[in-house]
């Protein structure tokens, strides 16, 4: 392969050129404007000529004007996307630059960005988009051999250059050739900085490993089990925006469901597929999801009640209750038991229609024949068929006495008419009824309401959520096997689904991928061990709570983590206001103050409240910046600055639960962590 001479080899050539794309884009905003202008002009006059003609105006006319109407309003709408896009071009109109050389010598420097931007009249792209095949040349590969899956088969060639550009608002704040270490000094760049009150993308420097997640086209269910600050969370909402764009054709924003753990969490996410130019994607809570299921017909307890429960008192029956029905064995039991249900429940005798006698056998045989229709559905349907056999023998039609016979006959042959019927009988068949709480006085446990969901979908069946082409599941570790059996029998699409283990707030509850896997076997399961989030310093101390052995740090340092005594709680609240102000002088974003509890959380609020200092509640529905006060089980997903996890005494966290909470709360931290107690400090902190 013979080498051609570098195009903008030097970093003045590279600011000049940067100048000439920056006209372009403007120029192409520019004519955007002029194609709105002259939309909007156009679809005044057609609006105006069909209101004063309205009356003149046959059915077809009204029609192929509305149609018009409509095709105007919606290229002007795709117009106005482009221009946004554009404009954000204009800001960054790309973060690196690869130059290929394919096997035939042609070679071409690919300018990489959010978008792909082509100038006026150029087949040519000056800009591809990060997410095109070529571009994940930049992400796979260093200088030397390399290819990459083209849509017409693997593309081989040579990378003789790799260079990422910082460029902000429009003037690019540095330049980088690499030529060994991918990305590490951007890298180590990026995650230096202070925390915003959005998640942020983070194109520039996806990791190899990272990219083969966000790319895989195959998986149908895809399990990304990785340690806090791997970047799970940024690399699922990557993967859509990748998908998104992969099958544009036959999958859009609407399409995607992301079910997250609050609204909290779901604001904090919610920028990262608009600031990669997509839309804004739907999401739904596991309660909200729950409450749709159950039609309004129960009220029940919320996960963060049931957690909060939990660290409020321990309660052996209730930790076995749940405990029993987050295990894989609970939902391969209610499996059996439907089938014993199916086989045993139906008890068939000849039933009697004025002088006719419906044998028995007839409508057992009936009863198997739809053994595809749910179970209290299939009803309906043998009553049907016994009213068509009646009527055979009588020869004329069915009296209204008659066919109320039937109707209601053929249901009394089965033991039980309503699902939560059957699930009370479900733990006399496993032998265990104390295993079940109902009072009709207090909500159902959460522990129950999926396990009741389920059963209903198997027995009653339900309509899917077929609408649905991607489901997007974080925090999965919360989530119990009875619950993937529900969302696998909602949600018939690809899924992607996110956790940790080590990061449960429920230690009762919790599934691990494998535990998952258990539901979906056909699902690719991918590790990541990686951590970016936290320094070295913040990443051992968690270690000491709870370890994993594998976890990776990525090489970034800070302030040792410090665990600070007082004399008494009193003087620890005390010592909070003047921490806060240590923050706010530092000049730092965000600072989280932890607690274990709600009641903790809202003792430290009133302790200091003011200005920029935010409570967060189970109510709440946005992340802001400053000094924001709120529970480990909320703060799950999130991070700060800084992180302050007061009151971490021996007495305040003993239990399994308790560890948990401490463990998430300190893995929130990017740059400094703090804790505070007084007494006896916990014996999860003892090396
Ligand atoms: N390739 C990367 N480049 C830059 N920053 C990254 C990269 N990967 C992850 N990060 C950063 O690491 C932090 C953690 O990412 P993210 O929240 O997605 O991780 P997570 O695995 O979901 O964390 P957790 O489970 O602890 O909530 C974020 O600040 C994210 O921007």
């Amino acid at each position: 392969m013979e080498n051609s001479p570098v195009i903008n080899a030097t970093e003045q050539e590279e600011r000049e050129y940067l100048e000439e794309i920056k006209e372009q884009l403007v120029l192409a905003v520019r004519r955007v404007d002029d194609a709105v202008r002259q939309f909007s002009g156009e679809l005044r006059q057609q609006k105006q000529y069909l209101h004063e003609h309205q009356s003149g105006l046959d059915d077809a006319d009204m029609v192929a004007a509305e149609q018009s109407i409509n095709r105007m309003a919606y290229t002007g709408e795709g117009a106005v996307a482009r221009k946004r896009r554009l404009l954000k071009l204009v800001q960054s109109p790309y973060f690196g630059r690869i130059d290929f050389t394919t096997l035939n010598g042609i070679s071409t420097p690919v300018y990489i960005g959010v978008h792909a931007f082509a100038g006026e009249g150029q087949r040519q792209n000056l800009i591809y988009d990060w997410r095109a095949p070529i571009s994940s040349l930049f992400y796979d590969f260093e200088l030397g051999e390399a290819s990459y899956a083209s849509p017409n088969g693997t593309v081989p060639g040579r990378i003789d250059l790799k260079r990422q550009y910082r460029i902000r608002d429009g003037r690019m704040e540095f330049m980088l050739d690499s030529d060994v270490n991918i990305h590490d000094d951007v890298l180590q760049r990026e995650l230096a900085k202070s925390s915003d009150d959005k998640m942020k993308n983070i194109v520039a420097t996806i990791q190899r490993d990272q990219n083969a997640v966000i790319r895989n086209e195959e998986a149908s269910v895809m399990v990304i089990q990785g340690v806090a600050g791997s970047g799970k969370t940024s690399i699922a909402l990557h993967r859509i925006a990748f998908l998104l764009y992969r099958f544009r054709d036959t999958i859009a924003a609407k399409n995607i469901l992301i079910i997250s753990p609050n609204k909290v969490f779901a604001d904090y996410i919610s920028n990262v597929l608009p600031e990669l130019g997509e839309e804004h994607i739907p999401e739904l809570g596991m309660e909200e999801l729950a409450a749709d299921l159950l039609q309004g017909q129960f009220r029940f307890q919320t996960f963060f009640e049931q957690v909060s429960a939990l660290l409020e008192r321990h309660d052996a029956a209730f930790i076995e209750r749940i405990r029993f029905k987050s295990s894989a064995e609970f939902l391969s039991q209610l499996n059996q038991y439907l089938l014993h249900v199916e086989n045993s429940y139906f008890s068939v005798a000849d039933l009697r229609v004025g002088r006719t006698v419906v044998p028995g056998a007839f409508i057992q045989q009936k009863f198997k024949a739809y053994h595809r229709v749910p179970l209290l559905k299939r009803f309906g349907q043998v009553a049907n068929d016994v009213r068509a056999y009646v009527r055979d023998k009588v020869d004329r039609k069915l009296t209204g006495g008659e066919k109320a016979t039937i109707g209601e006959g053929i249901p009394r042959m089965f033991r039980y008419g309503n699902v939560l019927d059957f699930y009370r009988d479900f733990y006399r068949w496993v032998g265990r009824p104390e295993l079940l709480k109902l009072d009709p006085q207090r909500p159902l446990e959460y522990a129950d309401v999926f396990a009741l969901i389920y059963l209903r979908i198997r027995m009653e069946g339900l309509a899917g959520y077929d609408h649905v082409k991607h489901l997007l599941v974080d925090e999965m570790q919360d989530y119990t096997p009875v619950q993937y059996a529900v969302l696998s029998r909602l949600f018939h699409c690809r899924k992607t689904i996110l956790g940790d283990v080590s990061q449960t707030v429920n230690p009762y509850s919790a599934s691990s991928a494998e535990t998952i896997e258990r539901v979906f076997p056909q699902a690719d399961v991918v590790k990541l061990y990686r951590s970016y989030r936290s320094t070295l310093e913040i990443t051992a101390f968690a270690q000491r709570i709870s370890p994993n052995p594998n976890i990776m740090p990525l090489e970034r340092h800070g302030p040792e983590p410090a665990a600070v005594r007082y004399a008494s709680p009193a003087e620890e609240l005390q010592a909070l206001p003047v921490l806060a102000a240590a923050f706010r002088s530092s000049g730092s974003h965000s600072l989280g103050i932890i607690c274990k509890t709600q009641r903790q959380a809202t003792q430290v609020h009133d302790a200091l409240h003011g200005p920029g200092v935010y409570l967060l509640t189970e109510e709440s529905t946005a992340f802001k910046e400053g000094v924001v006060i709120t529970t480990a089980h909320l703060a799950k997903g999130l991070e700060f600055d800084e992180v302050l996890v007061p009151f971490v005494s021996a007495r305040n966290y003993r239990t399994e639960v308790d560890k948990s909470m401490l463990y998430v709360a300190c893995t929130r931290a990017m740059h400094r962590l703090t804790l505070t107690y007084s007494g006896e400090p916990t014996a999860f902190l003892s090396v």
